[in-house]
């Protein structure tokens, strides 16, 4: 049983036991359990398909389990949404479209037992600008910041969202993110599921990664990436180019990357030295410039998912 108190025995903000759910044959998400506790920042990892909307969707009641509780609050994820302790950002789900951004945010705050002010919540999401624009003639980026607009139209505990930044610039993209890091600051629990893993490197404090609907790995950014094992090795060659060098390079034990560019050749690895001493192993080729180092989350990912891949083949 998945220990669901906190430290002063106040209930988890989020407890999963055991949950299970599968779409036909489909095992969506394979018995996974879940703690998250007041104040964190959590980014949800996986590749497509992984379970992560499966896993939002019950989080939100949206989906009930085949087996296993979900728990906000202590309660049914329904109880802690109707009395509006949760705010949503989902990937899709169309918005109402003949209405202003201001009438849609303000219909939203209308149905929240906690509601903001309709300008403050604007003003967050940077929606001033075009407040009074019809929702159907919004660019991609400004319907994110509309649904994101819509998830925290009032005082929440926990805010859920689904890749939030899909269709973002650069620009949006920070600022967005400087909002949700007020919210965490705050004392609110964040929930995101992300494809951009350096979001997830830079902004939570916390980093899951799913694959197959279970969890391969729950720790700060660093210790995932400590887990995975992964470095860098980057050196030289000469001559540059060499006839099929990056085939005869991907044998070589521990890779999870390889990429030849001219004369720079650059590989990830999970064991480094095996992967140093096979090379010089070759014989005929001689790495100048040699260095290994750690990686980013990004490699990490990939070589965590990959690895599970080759066990589960
Ligand atoms: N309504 C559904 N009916 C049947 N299969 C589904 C349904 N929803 C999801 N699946 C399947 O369940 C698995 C998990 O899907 P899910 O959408 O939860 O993954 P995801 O990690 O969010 O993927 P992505 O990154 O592509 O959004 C996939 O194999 C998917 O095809």
């Amino acid at each position: 049983m998945t220990d669901t108190r906190d430290v002063a025995g106040e209930p988890a903000v989020v407890a999963f036991d055991g949950v299970t759910k599968s779409y036909g044959e489909v095992r969506a998400v394979a018995g996974l359990s879940l703690v998250l506790r007041p104040g964190e920042t959590v980014a949800l990892l996986g590749p497509n398909g992984a379970g992560k909307s499966s896993t939002l969707d019950l989080l939100l009641g949206l989906r009930r389990p085949d087996a296993g509780t979900v728990r906000l609050f202590g309660g049914a994820p329904e109880r802690a949404i109707a009395a509006g302790r949760v705010g949503a950002m989902l990937q899709s789900g169309g918005l109402m479209e003949d209405v202003t951004v201001r009438e849609l945010v303000t219909f939203a705050a209308r149905l929240h037992p906690r509601p903001y002010p309709v300008d403050d919540t604007l003003a967050v999401a940077g929606l001033t600008g075009v407040a009074a624009q019809k929702v159907n003639k919004l660019s991609g980026g400004q319907e994110q910041r509309v649904r994101f607009a819509l998830a925290t139209v009032g005082d929440c505990d926990l805010i859920v969202l689904d890749e939030p930044t899909t269709g973002m610039d650069v620009t949006a993209r920070r600022a967005f993110w400087a909002t949700m890091r007020e919210q965490a600051a705050s004392g609110r629990t964040v929930l995101f599921a992300t494809h951009y893993l350096e979001e997830a490197d830079a902004i939570a404090d916390r980093v899951l990664v799913l694959n197959k609907g279970r969890l391969l790995a729950d720790g700060t950014a660093a210790e995932v990436k400590a887990r995975a094992g992964v470095r860098r090795i980057s050196f030289d060659l000469e001559p540059a180019g060499t006839a099929g060098l990056a085939e005869r390079l991907r044998p070589l034990p521990g890779l999870t990357e390889v990429n030849v560019s001219g004369h720079s050749v650059r590989l990830a690895s999970r064991d480094a030295d095996a992967t140093v001493h096979a090379l010089y192993g070759l014989g005929d080729l001689y790495p100048r410039n040699l260095e290994v180092t750690g990686l980013g989350l990004e490699q990490a990912f990939i070589a965590l998912t990959t690895a599970e891949e080759a066990t589960t083949a």
